[in-house]
């Protein structure tokens, strides 16, 4: 299988001029110094630490910013459910609507499925169907933490938004909402019924405009495009973060996570255009060694194979057992 898009050396990221340099602990380089900015923020006056999981963190008193956490790391990729657009089957890309009552069914669906992998970090796109898919399926999750949004709007925004009691913190996973893993802008088709303009354009021209990876719908983004912005911003902020043993959850959009996939399954421009990603759906990877093993869709919490991924995962599972059973 040719690789299109190459894994790329994860590069260091330097502090902005406008924070200060004491507000940042040493960290390992492959860090992404703006997330942990935000971190910072939500920590306000705690540890300095990342946010850890109590559960998997190997000790409470070692400050974990000073090292990795884990050589290994889940990631799960969410479709947001079935948004009112979808519904209707109109084409969506970056106009903003909500789920459907399915949509919010699949979404805590989603939730149930992967409630015993740990979730340390959230990504959602920007817009509030991956939003209520990324928190609906967070009320389902067995370690009962609250996803808090971050918000680096403005100064006043960070500040007002702090968190001045370690335990919640500890209690709470860090949700970062970025543009760039947004669905693909769609241009002039946004709004429009997708039979309708298959109807008027022909099946074979609307389908291009749908799955092709190089041809853009008119005035909208190709796949390629969406790439370009998606796929990146993967590299610079969350890949990093897996490469530190955070685990994370992506809650986005059927093409951004297409263009996601096809980097990390390192898909041809050909294979791309025949994936095709169902609404509420989670799908397991597993990071190691620089590596993203891909490892399906977790069935749910009552199945045994779920918990057979890898010795970690096991291991999270049995202490979420342990911890609630008590
Ligand atoms: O309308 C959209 O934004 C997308 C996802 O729903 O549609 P398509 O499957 O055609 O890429």
């Amino acid at each position: 299988m040719a690789t299109v898009v190459c894994h790329q050396a994860i590069t260091s990221h330097r502090p902005s001029n406008s924070f200060k340099a004491s507000h940042f602990p040493k960290e390992p380089l492959n860090v992404p110094i703006k997330l942990r900015q935000k971190q910072f923020k939500i920590q306000a006056t705690a540890s300095q630490a990342p946010l850890l999981d109590p559960v998997l963190s190997p000790s409470k008193n070692i400050p974990q910013s000073y090292k990795k956490k884990s050589n290994e790391a889940s990631l799960i990729l969410i479709r947001h459910g079935e948004s009112l657009w979808n519904e209707k089957n109109l084409f969506t890309g970056c106009v903003d609507v909500p789920l459907t009552e399915k949509g919010i069914a699949e979404a805590i669906q989603a939730g149930k499925r992967i409630s015993n992998i740990p979730v340390d970090l959230i990504f959602t796109s920007s817009l509030i169907r991956a939003q209520m898919t990324a928190m609906l399926a967070m009320t389902q999750h067995r370690c009962k933490k609250v996803p808090i949004i971050l918000h680096d709007e403005s100064e006043k925004a960070q500040t007002w938004s702090h968190v001045f009691s370690e335990e919640t913190r500890k209690q709470s996973i860090p949700v970062i909402a970025a543009w760039q893993l947004n669905e693909r802008m769609y241009g002039e088709l946004q709004g429009l019924n997708k039979e309708e303009t298959a109807e008027r354009y022909g099946t074979q021209q609307v389908h291009e405009w749908r799955r092709s990876y190089h041809i853009p719908p008119p005035k909208g983004e190709s796949l390629e495009m969406c790439a370009e912005r998606a796929v990146a911003y993967f590299e610079d902020n969350i890949q990093p973060e897996l490469a530190f043993g955070n685990n994370v959850l992506i809650a986005a959009h059927g093409n951004s996570l297409r263009s996601i996939i096809m980097y990390l399954d390192k898909l041809t421009s050909q294979e791309v255009t025949s994936l095709e990603l169902s609404t509420g759906l989670p799908l397991l990877y597993i990071f190691k060694d620089r590596k993203f093993m891909r490892r399906g869709s977790p069935v749910g919490p009552t199945e045994a194979g779920v918990y057979a991924y890898t010795k970690r995962l096991a291991q999270y599972r049995q202490k979420l057992d342990e911890t609630l059973n008590q």
